[in-house]
């Protein structure tokens, strides 16, 4: 390798090193194989048929349809393994790498390449070491769910999206608190308060899948981020969570209930405003009796709540 591309190789990885998104992470180590490889085609592919829909499996459609193996070899390999799909005398065209227990990078190259292997070997760990590190980052230890920084991430990216014409999906946030869970933390311990957080965040997961996101908002309280639902559907699915925790048999503690607060993202507001006003739902079901929905439309459609204006278009002189 001459000087200039070991230069290039560094300055590429230490592009990969400084994101702090998966998916820029992504992006950015597809670029640095483009620079340093033959690259045809370079993307990536989920291992488990179901989420083969991902970005990344179109582009490699036709090469591995060629092999007449797609799933068969991809879902065999597993985290850490890769596998040469096509080669020329004796150097590989057409590579895979399990980079996590999801996704594969593969490699299609324009000519064959000694290097390639030893290469794509190196910047999947290197992907994998990185993508581990910001996946810790954005999970709740306990509950395993994502953390308040993810949340406060992808609430803004929302917020930002609403501000598009085109966006014609209404996103909704629900913020919901465990009622008296003091009293659960003082009567049986702290331990089982934290094995009820634990099982709350497994009933929500379970719930909520595909675009939905549950997020563990702080302390006893939980968030989750709803799309492409009406008002009706919105309430059926927030319902059944409220039925769903209050049915539901907790081990020592017994019976559980949930208060929620519910707001719809608006094309004015911010992640503060949005987040207010979830939080006023959210306390006008404990102060209506607890173990209930509330949805802020519905407050204001009721004349229950004073619109509060949004924070951005507050203008002091
Ligand atoms: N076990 C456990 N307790 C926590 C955790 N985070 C916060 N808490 C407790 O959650 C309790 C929250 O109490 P309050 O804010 O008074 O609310 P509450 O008792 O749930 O009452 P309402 O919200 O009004 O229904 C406090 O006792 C905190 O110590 C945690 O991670 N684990």
């Amino acid at each position: 390798m001459s000087v200039a591309s070991v230069r290039k190789l560094i300055e590429s990885v230490a592009e990969v090193s400084g994101e702090r998104d998966l998916e820029h992470l992504r992006r950015s180590l597809l670029l640095t194989l483009n620079e340093i490889l033959p690259v045809g085609a370079a993307g990536f592919v989920a291992l488990k048929p179901q989420f083969t829909e991902h970005a990344g499996a179109e582009t490699f459609a036709w090469p591995l349809r060629v092999q007449g193996q797609r799933d068969g070899i991809l879902t065999r390999l597993s985290a850490g393994e890769s596998v040469v799909l096509d080669s020329e005398e004796g150097m590989p065209r057409l590579l895979a790498r399990a980079v996590t227990e999801e996704q594969a990078l593969v490699v299609h190259l324009c000519r064959a390449e000694p290097d390639a292997e030893s290469i794509l070997l190196a910047l999947g760990r290197l992907y994998a070491n990185f993508s581990r590190l910001l996946t810790e980052s954005e999970r709740d230890r306990l509950t395993g769910l994502r953390n308040r920084r993810s949340f406060d991430h992808q609430l803004g990216q929302l917020t930002t999206r609403m501000l598009d014409p085109a966006a014609d999906e209404p996103w909704h946030l629900a913020l919901f608190d465990v009622d008296h869970f003091k009293r659960i933390n003082d009567g049986f311990g702290h331990l089982y308060g934290d094995e009820v957080l634990l099982l709350l965040s497994r009933i929500v997961s379970e719930l909520f899948q595909g675009e939905d996101r549950c997020y563990r908002y702080g302390g006893e309280e939980f968030a989750v981020l709803l799309s492409r639902r009406d008002a009706a559907e919105l309430e059926q699915v927030l319902e059944s969570l409220r039925r769903g925790v209050e049915c539901y048999e907790f081990p020592q503690v017994g019976r559980v209930t949930v208060s929620i607060g519910c707001a719809t993202l608006e094309p004015r507001l911010g992640p503060a405003d949005i987040i207010d006003r979830a939080d006023r739902a959210l306390y006008a079901a404990k102060n209506a009796g607890r173990n209930r929905l509330v949805r802020y439309e519905r407050l204001l459609a009721e004349h229950r709540i004073v619109p509060a204006p949004p924070s951005g278009s507050i203008e002091l002189f």
